[in-house]
This record gives structure tokens, C-alpha cells and sequence, in this order.
């Protein structure tokens, strides 16, 4: 506000002003105080006084602000001598609007500070107010989203199998549980390695802390690095450019889970068993580094010996992960387990399907025993929800997986295999391989590719010119 001093009037303006001036926000206010140059209070009005849960003005004079309202920013108009005009602040449970003012003496240097609690008697603030509670109530149910994705859903019961196989991957599984150490789980896709990963997590001291996976196989090259360790504000151009916490940061305190680690770029290994060794990260474009303080618990299907001869994988990070290894053995080496898989699998898949439960005959539980199952666990699981859908009956029989299983049907196609031209019985061959490793993968292309024993690239271009898509 601004005085013009000569102006006659001015003076008595002023002096008439001020105290009305006071009175009005007084009114209007939910509470106004002031403060010192050392931020001590020195005034507090009988409204502020009451929210405040005091009733002798006394006992607030000459004590530091923060004492009395721990968000307080007062002290920072009084050094800054800058105001806050529009604030949110804090107390308690409740959210106030707050404007905060400097106070200057005749020579205009600041001599304390006021501060206006607004809180919601200015109403058109109240749109404001509701909204900012509203994204605040949202953030809450985000947070409480992510802290729940990032609970293992898996524990060791989880793991269904009674073989002599499965009991000692589950024995294996508690152990590097109570051990904490670096954890190398070697299977066939679809073996369980994920769900044993997240079991062990479960049943460790990390257990109440996140647990975060990462497949190294499914993310491009160029975002590898700092899907892992991060990247530094303005590191990227574009939607990026904010920064990003890696999965290393995220995973603080937990288990991260590196999926398909046999899959990953030599420089990102190189890296990786840089952050093993030192527990830090360097996130992109940044020159701090970050503390960490992770298990590693990792993954491959492929052969990590034929890798390492290969050069595909660096010998060190290799002894550096390899410390608790576990074997998962493939379903056709743990047939006995089958029943109890198809039980646990049909239960699930009626629950979310919301339809009725199914039964298996016994003709068909030994049609699904003679399958090899490339795919695992994760194709029977398919396997079941296809004949699921595809028939009406309480009870599946062997007859309902002839046209699912893909190799079967193959093999009995072949017996009566016509002549025909090479190419096109190349084709057909091709064709049915990849319709066979596809619905062994469950779908997903990085799989099947691998099934295949060809890259992903050319599986697309396999099955462009074959047309399945
Ligand atoms: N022993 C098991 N008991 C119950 N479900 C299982 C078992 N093994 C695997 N599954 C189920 O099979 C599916 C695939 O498992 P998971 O993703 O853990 O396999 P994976 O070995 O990590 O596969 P990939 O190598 O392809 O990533 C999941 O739905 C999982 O719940």
C-alpha cells in the first residue's frame, strides 16, 4: 500500500485506516499474528489464539514461532523481507490458506512479519481448497496403490508342486531366504522364476520393503541404462525431461529383481556389476551418486555357460551374481506336479473368469502328461483357460486340448503328411513351429522368439510374410 505523504489528508487517512484496516481482517480472518525480526511472536489476535489451542496470549509472547506452528514459514518473510501471498499451510488435520506479509519501520527496513489465516471465509477459495484435498486424497490412494504393487504377491505356498523337484527348489528357496545373498535362479521361461524370486522376497527380512522386477530382455537398448540407474534432470530432451528415479533407487531397501539378466548389453554389465560392487548409482547425466542398499535376486533361461564361452556375458559379473544358484526344473521333469497345477490353475481361472469351476477326466489329465510343455507352467496355465473358453462342459476331456495342444495336433498331421512343393512344406513347417512357440509363450513375442532359438526381429519378419499377424 502506498501513502501519498503529501497529501494533507493522507496523514489522517492513514491513522484512520490502519485500525480500521485491522478490524476488517480481524473479521474476516480466521487468525492473524505477528512476529519479530528474530521470528518471535510479539501479537496474536483471540481467533488465532483459540485454533491454536491456547487461551493466554501470555504464554505465546517472545516464543519462537516454529515452537507454536511447526510449518511456519515466517521466519523467511522476516529474512527474505519478501511476502507469501497465497499459501497452503498445514495444522494439524486441517489445511489453511495463509498470506504472510513483511513489516517495515520508517526507514523501510523489515521489523517483524504478519501472517493471515485465511482459511476458508473467502469463498471463492473454496474450489481451490476442495481440489487441492482432492489430489491430495488422491496422491494418498497412489501411493497406496505403488506400495501395494510393490508387495510380493507370491510366498513360497504360492509355488504349487509336492515332487521330490519341487520340494527341494522349495527348501533352496527358504534358505537363500534367511541367507539375504545374491540369488541366480536358472529355469526354462515359464519355470517359476519370477514367482520364486518374489517368494523368496516375501519370506526375507526385506519382505516389508519394495520389491521391484525388471526384464532386461523387454527394453529397448537406449533406455536400459536409465530404466536401471536413473537419469538426472534435463539428461533427456522430451517426456523424459524431468529425470527419473531407477529401478536401483526404487528397489532401496528391497530386492530387485533382474529378469533375463543373460540378455543383457555388455556396457549395461559393465555398469551393473559397477553398482554391485560399490552399492551406488550414477544416474544419467548426473555427477552425484546415490547410495543403495538392494539384494539382487536374478534370471535367465538361457545356457549362461554357452553365453560366457560366447562372450555374450562378462565372466565377473557372472561369479558376481552366481553366489546362491537355483535350479528350476521344467514341467516334464516334475510331471507329478501336474494334477495340483491344473487344480490350482482351473480354481484361478474361474475366479476371474467369474465362470463355473472345471474338472479335469482322467483321459485328459494324461493327454496333458504326454505334452513336453516348452512353455512351462505359464503355457499350462494357457493351455487350461483356452479349453476353458472353448467348452461348455462341467468336465474337460481329452478330446477339448486336441486342437489346443500345438505340438500333438502337429505330430499327428505330420503322420499323414502330403507331397508338396519344398517351399511351401517350409512354410507350413515354419508356420506351425511358430504358432506352437507362440502359444507356448503365452503370446508374448520375446518368448517365443527365444523358443525358436531365432531373434525377435526376424521372428516379426517370419511372421509378416507368413501373415499371422
Ligand atoms: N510352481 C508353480 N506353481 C504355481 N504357479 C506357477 C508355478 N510356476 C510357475 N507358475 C505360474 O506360471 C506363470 C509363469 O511364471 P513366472 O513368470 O514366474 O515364470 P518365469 O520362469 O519367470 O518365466 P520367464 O522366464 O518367461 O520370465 C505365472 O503365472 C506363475 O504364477
Amino acid at each position: 500500500m502506498h501513502w501519498f505523504t503529501e497529501n494533507p489528508g493522507a496523514g489522517g487517512l492513514r491513522h484512520l485506516a490502519i485500525p480500521k484496516l485491522l478490524e476488517r481482517l480481524d473479521a474476516l480472518c480466521e487468525g492473524t499474528i505477528a512476529v519479530d525480526t528474530e521470528a518471535r511472536i510479539v501479537w496474536c489476535n483471540d481467533k488465532y489464539l483459540q485454533m491454536l489451542g491456547y487461551s493466554d496470549p501470555q504464554s505465546l509472547l517472545g516464543r519462537d514461532v516454529e515452537e507454536i506452528i511447526p510449518n511456519s514459514l515466517m521466519r523467511q518473510v522476516v529474512k527474505s523481507g519478501e511476502p507469501i501471498l497465497l499459501d497452503l499451510m498445514a495444522f494439524g488435520s486441517e489445511t489453511f490458506v495463509v498470506s504472510r506479509l513483511p513489516l517495515t519501520g520508517p526507514d523501510g527496513k523489515v521489523i517483524g512479519a504478519v501472517g493471515i489465516c485465511l482459511y476458508d471465509k473467502l469463498h471463492h477459495l473454496k474450489p481451490l481448497l476442495g481440489k487441492f484435498s482432492q489430489l491430495q486424497d488422491e496422491l494418498a490412494e497412489t501411493r497406496r496403490l505403488l506400495v501395494q504393487d510393490r508387495r510380493p504377491r507370491y510366498t513360497l505356498a504360492s509355488y504349487v508342486g509336492n515332487s521330490p523337484a519341487s520340494l527341494d527348489v522349495k527348501r533352496q528357496a527358504r534358505r537363500a531366504a534367511q541367507l539375504g545373498s545374491t540369488v541366480l535362479l536358472l529355469g526354462e521361461t515359464g519355470t517359476g522364476k519370477e514367482l520364486l524370486a518374489q517368494a523368496i522376497h516375501a519370506s526375507s527380512a526385506r519382505a516389508s520393503q519394495p520389491f521391484i522386477a525388471v526384464n532386461a530382455a523387454a527394453i529397448p537398448e537406449a533406455l536400459l541404462e536409465s530404466e536401471f540407474f536413473g537419469a538426472a534432470p534435463g539428461a533427456y530432451t522430451g517426456a523424459d525431461k524431468r529425470g527419473r528415479d531407477g529401478k536401483f533407487k526404487l528397489a532401496h531397501g528391497g530386492t530387485l529383481f533382474l529378469d533375463e539378466v543373460g540378455d543383457m548389453p555388455l556396457q549395461i554389465q559393465a555398469k551393473l556389476l559397477r553398482v554391485l560392487q560399490e552399492q551406488e548409482v550414477e544416474p544419467l547425466g548426473s555427477n552425484k551418486v546415490i547410495k543403495v542398499d538392494v539384494r539382487i535376486i536374478a534370471a535367465t533361461s538361457i545356457d549362461l555357460v554357452q553365453a560366457l564361452a560366447q562372450g555374450r556375458l562378462r565372466r565377473d559379473l557372472y561369479y558376481r551374481l552366481n553366489v546362491l544358484s537355483i535350479t528350476l526344473p521344467p514341467l516334464r521333469e516334475r510331471i507329478a506336479d501336474l494334477e495340483a497345477l491344473c487344480e490350482g490353475a482351473l480354481e484361478q481361472i474361474a475366479e476371474r473368469t467369474g465362470m463355473a469351476r472345471r474338472e479335469l477326466t482322467p483321459g485328459a489329465l494324461q493327454r496333458l502328461g504326454g505334452y513336453d510343455w516348452p512353455g512351462n507352467v505359464r503355457e499350462l496355465r494357457n493351455v487350461l483357460e483356452k479349453a476353458v473358453l472353448h467348452s461348455d462342459n462341467r468336465r474337460l476331456v481329452a478330446d477339448d486340448f486336441d486342437t489346443i495342444l500345438p505340438r500333438l495336433a502337429a505330430a499327428r498331421t505330420g503322420a499323414s503328411a502330403v507331397v508338396q512343393p519344398l517351399a511351401q512344406a517350409v512354410a507350413a513347417a515354419e508356420r506351425g513351429a511358430i504358432e506352437a512357440a507362440l502359444a507356448a509363450a503365452g503370446g508374448k513375442k520375446t518368448e517365443a522368439a527365444r523358443l525358436l532359438g531365432i531373434s525377435r526381429a526376424t521372428l516379426y519378419e517370419k511372421m509378416a510374410l507368413l501373415q499371422l499377424f
